[in-house]
């Protein structure tokens, strides 16, 4: 059964729409990235869903429950803010009985269910400390254990480790599944940053302009995005318009490949440079224009006429120089591309 259903939520101000008619459904138990850039309506539709902003049109419903008219604090959900928001007077275990007290819940059981996060959380040793005597990993951390204490149906997050420094946010990203694992939430976490959202996600819903582009597994978008706007923002491609017919397109080289659905005429199709190979040839159709040695990877940019494509290769190969002639190769799935969003624009 779906936990959270969103059905149609809009978002209009004044006559600017920044929500169009939004609806998603997600499963108990489901960790849900919600990924798009800066300005396309994450945070107005996390508010909207906390309470805490008010949608123009739509319904939520939460485990069976219609919640889009209810208080934020009837709703049944907990949030984690990327500025921690915690009590700066209160010791952790304070921060994290406040919640529980103010829903009224029995002493024994707070001290209980404080008992246990400290323990899931980590936070055992740092209970009497007050936030600014912790570290910006460990205040996310208290952060996090008072929203799972209060063992809500839908817990939120709004971009709760960008403000954390590259090492820290990788093993706290691994910490955060692992404990949405382990007590089986059902988790919407909000960020702009393809590679987070892909790390952590059973599912992406990719966003832009107010409105969801495409949603799917992190494997799904990355292999198979049927967007041209998915492609171009999970991860590096190359958009290549190339001729169809029938079930086979000539990229820019001179291959043939197979497509994956009958096109006829000009279409788009993503190929990530991961799938295309480089090779020194001096009767190659390409010429070499960048090389960036990476360690594991070599990054390369190589025209065709006037077309420029990249390449990424791994594996130790002798890095080619700039100016070099070369072939390339592709291998791996051809998809073509549907540009849904500039067609509603146009
Ligand atoms: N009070 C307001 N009045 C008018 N427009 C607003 C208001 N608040 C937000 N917007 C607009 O709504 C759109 C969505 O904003 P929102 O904050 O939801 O984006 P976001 O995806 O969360 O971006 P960011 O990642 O930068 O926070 C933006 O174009 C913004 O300018």
């Amino acid at each position: 059964m779906n936990e959270l259903e969103i059905i149609d939520i809009t978002k209009d101000y004044g006559q600017a729409r920044v929500l169009h008619p939004v609806s998603l459904s997600v499963e108990r138990g489901e960790f849900v990235t919600i990924l798009g850039p800066s300005g396309c309506g994450k945070s107005t539709l996390l508010r909207i869903l906390m309470g805490i902003g008010e949608a123009s049109g739509g319904e939520i419903h939460l485990a069976g429950k219609r919640i889009d008219h209810l208080p934020p604090e009837a709703r049944d959900i907990a949030m984690v803010f990327q500025s921690y928001a915690l009590f700066p007077h209160m010791s952790v275990a304070k921060n994290l009985g406040f919640g529980l007290k103010m829903k009224k819940v029995p002493k024994d059981e707070r001290a209980r269910r404080i008992d246990h996060v400290l323990d899931i959380c980590n936070l055992r040793g740092l209970m009497d400390r007050l936030p600014r005597q912790l570290s910006g990993g460990q205040q996310q951390r208290v952060a996090l254990a008072r929203a799972v204490v209060m063992q809500p149906s839908l817990l939120l997050f709004d971009e709760p480790l960008s403000n954390l420094d590259a090492k820290l946010r990788d093993s706290l990203r691994h910490d955060l599944v692992a404990l949405h694992r382990r007590i089986g939430a059902t988790s919407l976490y909000v960020t702009h940053d393809q590679a987070e959202a892909m790390a952590m996600s059973d599912r992406i819903v990719v966003m832009n302009a107010g409105r969801i582009v495409e949603i799917g597994t992190p494997l799904e978008l990355y292999r198979a995005p049927k967007q041209v706007f998915t492609a171009n923002f999970l991860g590096q491609t190359n958009l290549l318009a190339v001729t169809a017919s029938g079930k086979e397109a000539r990229l820019p080289w001179g291959q043939v490949v197979a497509l994956d659905r009958l096109a006829a005429g000009a279409v788009q199709v993503s190929v990530r440079p991961e799938n295309i190979f480089i090779d020194s040839d001096p009767a190659g159709a390409a010429i070499v224009t960048s090389v960036a040695f990476m360690g594991p990877t070599i990054f390369y940019t190589a025209e065709i006429g006037s077309i420029s494509v990249k390449i990424s290769q791994s594996g130790g190969a002798e890095p080619l120089p700039t100016g070099a002639r070369a072939s390339l190769r592709f291998q791996g799935p051809v998809h073509l591309l549907e540009n849904r969003l500039a067609e509603e624009a146009a």
